[in-house]
């Protein structure tokens, strides 16, 4: 069968590697590497509705090759940006073409989790993919005893990287589950005959207890399949061969993940007359003009001047921080503000006070460090919570996100601000599905709003629907 062939041919590779780099030198660098965060891989596939591990891959041996034309970076780069929960490589060259350099190079830029997609039989393997910076190995079940199992997936365990131990039947599942397996991946594919049947996944759901994350593997390629794999309790879809054939992955992951509901946008900071063009061009719902201390801080008269030439349809939010409330009113009054976005230690009185004197639509920025930031204020009179990354440092804008877990108990509806990207936008939209989303300096480059950067994140969030 091709998976011996495979597994005899990675042996040879693997003893190839030894005589350059011996088992000690890799463990000593694996062991040696900057931890991330430990099993991010399986944390990120933990979510409340299904998960998309998108795959890198040029060939293989059912399809041939997939895409002659082979920018991995760039495929890499707009899964991330589709919304992937994880990203897998294809590192087997002779049968998949691929290349642990893809590997290494993909981890280096995105900043969701890496699965090396290889034939693991040997030990070696693992310290190799922690030194790549993968977060996840595969280990099939066809390939290894449940002693391999076992010890393979404790050597992955001591460097913080997950397993995905992948099975085709029912037999292969229990030899996973008892080599204590938290990810377990069916294949759809079976690999004597290259069948593909989906069923496979469902038929063996029931196999897997509810506490083991369960992944279907190959073969998926509709809506429809996603939509039944997810009614079955399916918590992660990897594809390979639908995304790698797709010109414009985040519309091929909205068509199998089904629509988002669209939030509203907020590009917060506009501090140049020069940035209005770009604005009026996109058309987001809000524009932010922040009045406090800030590389963004506009005056009054440069307000005025972006407010003259702003298109009508945009709405414009005006952000204090622990501003005299005269200042406030003023603001309000002669910039024709619709929102006073009150970002400091502002109290709920302050709010119901600003609200009335200003007739303008209040929204209260809650800077998250725990729950009990969020349950504070659950209740409050403001119009619109806005939940922003915690810092010591700066009152907002820090450019960095924060855990959105926290946000699950949230019950009324909100925007989410903190470190957006084109990067994460798509994720955080499905993930948190607040009511409005507000994007700052994740659009900027060097400190300056970059209307490339403007252009695409709303193209993104537009083609979630
Ligand atoms: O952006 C600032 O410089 C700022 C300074 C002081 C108070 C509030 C500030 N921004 C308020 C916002 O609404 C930001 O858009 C929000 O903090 C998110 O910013 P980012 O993390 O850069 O996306």
């Amino acid at each position: 069968m091709i998976l011996e062939k495979i597994a005899a041919r990675t042996r040879s590779r693997v003893d190839e590697c030894k005589q350059k780099k011996s088992l000690e030198e890799v463990k000593k660098e694996a062991q040696a590497k900057d931890k991330h965060e430990a099993f991010l891989f399986e944390k990120a596939l933990r979510g409340k509705d299904i998960s998309f591990i998108c795959e890198v891959k040029k060939a293989s041996p059912s399809k041939g090759i997939i895409a002659e034309d082979f920018p991995y970076l760039d495929i890499a780069k707009d899964y991330e940006k589709a919304g992937a929960t994880a990203i897998s490589v294809l590192t087997e060259p002779e049968f998949f073409l691929g290349k642990d350099q893809y590997l290494h190079e993909i981890a280096a830029t995105v900043n969701i989790p890496v699965l090396r997609k290889d034939f693991t039989v040997d030990e070696y393997q693992i310290y190799e993919a922690a030194t790549l910076g993968a977060g996840a190995v595969l280990l099939i079940c066809a390939l290894l005893s449940v002693e391999q199992l076992t010890r393979f997936r404790q050597i992955a365990d001591g460097l913080g990287l997950s397993c995905l131990v992948e099975a085709h039947d029912k037999t292969e599942i229990e030899k996973a589950l008892t080599a204590g397996a938290r990810i377990i991946g069916v294949n759809n594919r079976d690999l004597r005959d290259f069948s593909v049947d989906i069923n496979n996944s469902i038929k063996l759901r029931r196999e897997v207890p509810a506490d083991v994350i369960f992944i279907s593997e190959s073969g998926i390629k509709t809506a429809e399949d996603v939509a039944q794999l997810r009614k079955n309790n399916v918590q992660a879809v990897l594809i390979g061969e639908t995304f790698m054939r797709s010109a414009d992955k985040v519309r091929e992951l909205t068509k199998l993940y089904g629509p988002a509901a669209i939030p509203r946008t907020k590009i917060c900071g506009i501090s140049r007359v020069d940035d209005v063009a770009i604005i009026n061009e996109v058309q987001p719902d809000y524009i932010g003009l922040i009045f406090a201390p800030s590389k963004r801080q506009v005056t009054p008269s440069k307000a005025h001047a972006i407010k003259e030439i702003l298109s009508p349809a945009i709405e414009t939010v005006g952000v204090f921080v622990n501003e005299v409330e005269a200042a406030i009113i003023n603001a309000a009054h002669s910039l024709a503000l619709d929102v006073i976005q009150l970002h400091g230690d502002e109290t709920e009185e302050d709010i119901i006070r600003i609200k009335k004197e200003t007739g303008c639509a209040v929204w209260k920025a809650v800077r998250v460090e725990n729950s009990g930031d969020i349950e504070k204020w659950q209740h409050s009179a403001a119009d619109m919570l806005l939940f922003d990354t915690f810092s010591r440092e700066a009152a907002g804008g820090t450019g960095d996100s924060f855990d959105w877990t926290l946000l699950k108990g949230v019950t009324r509806p909100f925007l989410l601000a903190g470190g957006l990207s084109s990067k994460n936008v798509a994720r955080a939209i499905r993930k948190v599905v607040p009511w409005g989303v507000d994007i700052n300096s994740g659009v900027e480059t060097s400190g300056v709003k970059d209307s490339a950067k403007i252009k695409e994140i709303m193209s993104i969030i537009r083609r979630l629907k």
